[in-house]
């Protein structure tokens, strides 16, 4: 396989399932952690490495190093695995994942971005997600009249702290996550609920048209329901770990044992809460935006442009989903084509960046 965004959280669980099954890895893709990667390196033995700067290249213990977004999509394009994962974060996976596809490749896909923003000119038909609630809704699904597919929030590091305070929120507050060790950036997307407006748009772009919804489940169980037409509703519990969704995405037709069942009587008790918008603003744009799903280009340039100015504390936390609902009320063109996709998400972030 080729692995992009191989030193992540998610790039890491897919490596431990890649041992366990013993699956080779012809290409690794990474950022800037290159003590991590050289350690993946002689685990793994890739035929290729990309990473993000040349000038940490003479760093790397391996013959075959490129560097920079160019070269990702390079070593895509001459790859003979079947099968990409593209565990990169943000829009910059877009491209990787349009160039997979249009080598005919199988994308496991974390990146939900590349859904985010450009659902409309994907073929889902090679895309296995790797997001616990897709993966649950999936497993859930039968040939059976579908009433509402819901999926599931934690309700992230915020979830209990006084409203009142949310603003003056740190970064270092956005990563104490409940329940899930994640990568910075998703992390944040969970705190302020973006994170579950995204999955709500990658659920419509990946089962189609449909009802769809989301609750606060505490303790990060029950990762997907689904309410079928005659009145029964399934449920799908696991625990949380990664490496489940990402077993299936690298083998369909897993049928190993991956993790331990979930103990209900050790569970004691569930929490169902509902999403509310004083406390997540960005859920009073949720309907407006399903209804009209190509319209997630603009909510994801956005939420990237604020969350840098967040973490540059140009801005308070309260002010990324301020950010994203002025942008959706200004920003309404509807992308026609990729190229107006990349458009789009430039204007946006042109129009947020020079915001004082
Ligand atoms: N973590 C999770 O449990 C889940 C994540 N996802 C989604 O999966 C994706 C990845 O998330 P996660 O693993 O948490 O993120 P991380 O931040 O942990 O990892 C991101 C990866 O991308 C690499 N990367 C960043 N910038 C570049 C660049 N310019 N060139 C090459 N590589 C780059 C990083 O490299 P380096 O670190 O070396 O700089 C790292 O390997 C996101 O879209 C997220 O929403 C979905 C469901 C669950
Ligand atoms: C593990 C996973 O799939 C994440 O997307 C997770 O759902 C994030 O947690 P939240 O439910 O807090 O958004
Ligand atoms: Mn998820």
């Amino acid at each position: 396989m080729v692995l992009l965004g191989s030193t992540g959280s998610i790039g890491v669980n897919t490596l431990e399932v890649a041992k366990k099954f013993n699956i080779d890895v012809e290409v690794l893709v990474c950022g800037k952690n290159i003590e991590l990667l050289n350690k993946q390196i002689l685990e793994h033995s890739p035929k290729v490495v990309v990473i993000a700067d040349a000038h940490d290249i003479h760093k790397v213990n391996h013959s075959n190093v490129f560097s920079g977004s160019d070269a990702i999509l390079k070593v895509i394009e001459d790859s003979s695995s079947e099968l990409v994962v593209n565990a990169l974060v943000g829009f910059l996976g877009l491209r990787p994942t349009l160039t997979a596809l249009g080598c005919g490749k199988k994308i496991a896909l974390a990146n939900k971005e590349s859904l985010v923003a450009c659902g409309d000119f994907i073929d889902v038909s090679r895309i296995q997600p790797i997001d616990s609630e897709h993966f649950g809704l999936w497993y859930l699904m039968q040939d059976r009249p579908v009433e509402k597919m819901i999926i599931t929030a934690s309700g992230g590091a915020f979830r209990d702290w006084d409203i009142n305070k949310l603003q003056n929120a740190t970064l270092a507050d956005t990563q104490k996550h409940p329940n899930w060790s994640m990568g910075q950036k998703i992390t944040i997307d969970s705190a302020t609920m973006v994170n579950k407006m995204f999955e709500l748009l990658e659920a419509r772009w990946l089962f189609g048209k449909g009802e769809y919804d989301a609750i606060i489940e505490t303790k990060s169980l029950i990762h997907a329901l689904i309410d079928f037409k005659d009145g029964s509703t399934t449920a799908h519990f696991a625990h949380a770990s990664m490496q489940l969704p990402i077993a299936y995405a690298l083998d369909e037709k897993m049928n190993e044992n991956i993790l331990g069942h979930v103990d209900l009587l050790k569970v004691g008790s569930l929490e169902f809460r509902e999403i509310t918008t004083d406390r997540y603003p960005v859920w009073q744009i949720r309907e407006e935006l399903l209804k009209n799903p190509s319209r997630g280009v603009v909510v994801n340039a956005a939420n990237e442009a604020a969350i840098q100015k967040f973490i540059n504390k140009e801005i308070g936390f309260m002010d990324i989903s301020k950010t994203i609902i002025e942008a959706f009320e200004k920003f309404t063109e509807m992308p026609k084509n990729v190229d107006d996709v990349f458009d789009i998400d430039a204007q946006v972030r042109r129009e947020i960046g020079k915001r004082k």
